[in-house]
């Protein structure tokens, strides 16, 4: 059996060496010449999958080790009886201590004492949303949530909605929706002028979710104004090919590896290798956990000194801070359209490795139960 598989998935042959001859390829530029003599095909959201890539091939499975599935003509797919497994909520802890550490930032800007005096708007509650959602709260921030599918779907939930216009009115306002086409919740571009004028000088807007659910047009010029919010773009419009202004004007600009802990894309793996098990009638050996490695950093401690948000923001930030791949991000918007394009992808090939919170061991002498159940929110382990 003849698996093509996108060289950037991590644990190939151990997931997959005993199932079938693994060929690697580039994602981006992946062909039908490269794919047509494969039975299973393995991506990740850099590679489209369709008609024009399969028809004539022999694949009969597609795995998107992603959570997003924008980039699969899942309805050909279907229609050809070729079997398909994405990696729903993977990575969505990654995403969601991606969108913790750029609000301690944020709040730092602001000179807030009491980062959870900050409100925070959630458009999209899904894995990601949902999951930074339940880690705001319990931090003690107030949140606002906006998801009108969600909202349609269930009209007696408990979780109290409110409009795209309301989320927008929060300090912070942070995107996680899918990319979707289809009316009436269609996201792409739902973030454009309207909605841009909508949120001004002291407030965040972030896109976690997908580069095209922001009109970069229209934020290119909402951020020529005086008034202008601060952004932090971890997706973009064309990716690879930025556009380098735009990078120019945002406050955190990062390669779209806000969902590329290690934990995430392990998990990535293990998702889609149980799917193809099960689609092939084989049985289920291995999990993410056994390949995962000891962490750089394993412990980090704190005294009854410590300042509660202080502490908490430094845990985060040891686990993961974006101005390091911000810094790496602007370096490589250097050179002509087709450099800066290799370079947003070589980012995201050879990234370092970073560990979620819940790889950390966080020892505690004497302080309060208010801190240790903010640790508890971020998925640390524990030592009182
Ligand atoms: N930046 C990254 O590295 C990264 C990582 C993971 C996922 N993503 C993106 O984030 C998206 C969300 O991930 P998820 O795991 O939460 O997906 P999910 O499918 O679990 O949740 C998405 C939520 O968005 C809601 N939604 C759909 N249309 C909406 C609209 N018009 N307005 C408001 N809400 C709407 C859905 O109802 C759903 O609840 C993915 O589809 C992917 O594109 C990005
Ligand atoms: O949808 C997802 O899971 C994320 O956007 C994912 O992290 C994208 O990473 P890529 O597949 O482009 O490596």
């Amino acid at each position: 059996m003849l698996i093509v598989a996108d060289e950037n998935i991590p644990l190939l042959d151990a997931f997959f060496g005993d199932i079938g001859e693994i060929r690697r390829v580039t994602g981006r530029t992946l062909s039908r010449e490269q794919v047509q003599d494969a039975d299973i095909l393995l991506v990740r959201s850099v590679t489209r999958v369709n008609r024009e890539l399969l028809e004539g091939s022999r694949v009969r499975f597609v795995g998107t080790a992603t959570i997003g599935t924008d980039h699969i003509d899942l309805e050909w797919l279907q229609a050809r009886g070729i079997g398909f497994a994405a990696a729903p909520g993977c990575n969505a802890t990654s995403v969601a201590e991606y969108v913790l550490s750029v609000v301690s930032l944020f709040a730092e800007r602001r000179g807030l004492d009491d980062w959870t005096s900050l409100t925070v708007g959630i458009v999209g509650v899904g894995n990601v949303g949902g999951q930074l959602a339940q880690c705001l709260e319990r931090l003690g921030f107030e949140v606002r949530l906006c998801d009108p599918p969600r909202q349609e779907r269930e009209p007696g939930a408990e979780l109290p909605f409110v409009s795209l216009a309301e989320a927008l009115e929060c300090d912070v306002v942070t995107l996680h929706t899918p990319l979707t086409r289809h009316q009436p919740h269609a996201t792409w571009h739902m973030v454009s002028d309207p909605e841009l004028a909508l949120i001004g000088a002291d407030q965040l807007l972030i896109n976690g979710g997908r580069g095209e659910v922001v009109d970069s047009e229209a934020l290119m010029r909402r951020l020529e104004q005086a008034d202008a919010p601060l952004v932090a773009l971890d997706v973009w419009e064309h990716e690879p090919g930025i556009r380098p202004d735009l990078v120019d004007k945002v406050w955190l600009a990062t390669p779209h590896i806000a969902g590329y802990s290690l934990e995430g894309k392990m998990q990535g793996t293990e998702m889609v290798y149980r799917a193809l098990c099960q689609f092939l009638g084989l049985p289920i050996r291995k999990k993410a956990g056994q390949f995962l490695p000891e962490p750089a950093v394993s412990k980090v401690s704190f005294t009854s000194s410590a300042e509660e948000d202080e502490a908490i923001r430094t845990a985060l930030r040891v686990c993961y801070d974006p101005r390091r791949d911000d810094a790496r991000l602007r370096l490589a918007m250097r050179g002509n359209p087709e450099q800066r394009a290799v370079a947003f992808d070589r980012l995201r090939r050879d990234y370092p490795v970073r560990r979620e919170c819940s790889s950390l061991k966080i020892q505690l002498k004497g302080t309060s139960k208010s801190l240790q159940d903010g640790f508890r929110a971020l998925g640390c382990k524990l030592k009182i």
